[in-house]
């Protein structure tokens, strides 16, 4: 199944080393060492490339149409993020055409071999801390530490800044959230349904999705997580660096509140 999806992406990207980490609804995610420009560099850095195959079941005019729009809008809210200076990968080269984003590969590898994605760092520290439990009878506190508050926060404020830039990530999960090595500072990526909106439904809809997000993939402390994201959100809002940062912060949180309510009124429906 993927094999014909690998050499899809190698005729387009002849003689590039493409090591696959993932294959989602959308795309194909791969690794390589190659830079599309300067491949004659001695630095060991990584990249990414990002690849969207055609759907066979979608008509191909409409399939083409929706691969090409999906990528440019991806590759211009990166450059749009990284004027602003908000961390996300770096645009490095694109194909609109046969949609493929060449991308700054971002975070490490956390001890247990994973990326480290906001999801994968919360459920490695939950992993440890059962199993010091298992062995010393000690409690979960390693979860809700000090540095997990302070990581929630930065991310609740990473949300707020680029809200407060009219950008609508438009599929905030915790694993398209990843720490950098720098502090575990968090950085944005995949941005294949992003928007430009300035409306507080879009920008409480993004924040419903990560408190879902985060409610389904770390139930134990999700209350606790989605508090302190919802902190630092605020306090970027109310810092001085943002004009009408605040009623834009009161707007944006009444409408969350109509978004839960609707979420819940949606699930009791079944
Ligand atoms: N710039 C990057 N640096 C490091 N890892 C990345 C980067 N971009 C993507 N990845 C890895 O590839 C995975 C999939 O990437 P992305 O979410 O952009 O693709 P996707 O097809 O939209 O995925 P999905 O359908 O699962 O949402 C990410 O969860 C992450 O592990």
């Amino acid at each position: 199944m993927t094999d014909h999806l690998i050499a899809a992406v190698q005729t387009h990207l002849p003689n590039i080393d493409v090591n696959i980490i993932s294959q989602g609804a959308e795309a194909l995610v791969f690794e390589t060492t190659t830079h599309p420009y300067n491949q004659t560099s001695e630095d060991a850095s990584k990249y990414i490339i990002k690849y969207r195959p055609p759907k066979p079941y979608r008509h191909p005019k409409i399939d083409a149409s929706i691969t090409k729009i999906r990528t440019v809008g991806e590759a211009r809210i990166m450059y749009k993020l990284s004027k602003l200076g908000i961390p996300a990968p770096t645009l490095i080269s694109s194909d609109f055409n046969n949609g493929i984003v060449w991308m700054e590969y971002l975070g490490y590898n956390l001890p247990n071999g994973n990326i480290s994605s906001f999801k994968n760092w919360l459920w490695f520290l939950e992993e440890t801390a059962k199993a010091q439990q298992d062995e010393e009878g000690e409690d979960l506190s390693l979860c809700v530490s000090e540095e997990v508050k302070l990581v929630c926060n930065k991310v609740g404020e990473l949300i707020g800044r680029i809200h407060l830039n009219d950008v609508i990530h438009g599929d905030l999960t915790s694993s398209n959230i990843i720490l950098l090595p720098e502090n575990n500072e968090p950085a944005l990526i995949d941005f294949g349904l992003s928007s430009i909106s300035g409306l507080p439904e879009d920008k409480a809809v993004d924040l419903y999705v990560l408190e879902r997000a985060i409610l389904s993939t770390h139930s134990v402390f999700s209350n606790t997580y989605n508090t302190w994201l919802l902190q630092g959100y605020k306090d970027i809002h109310h810092s001085k660096e943002f004009k009408q940062g605040s009623k834009k912060y009161s707007e944006t949180i009444k409408r969350l509140e109509d978004v839960r309510l609707r979420g819940r009124k949606r699930s009791m429906l079944g």
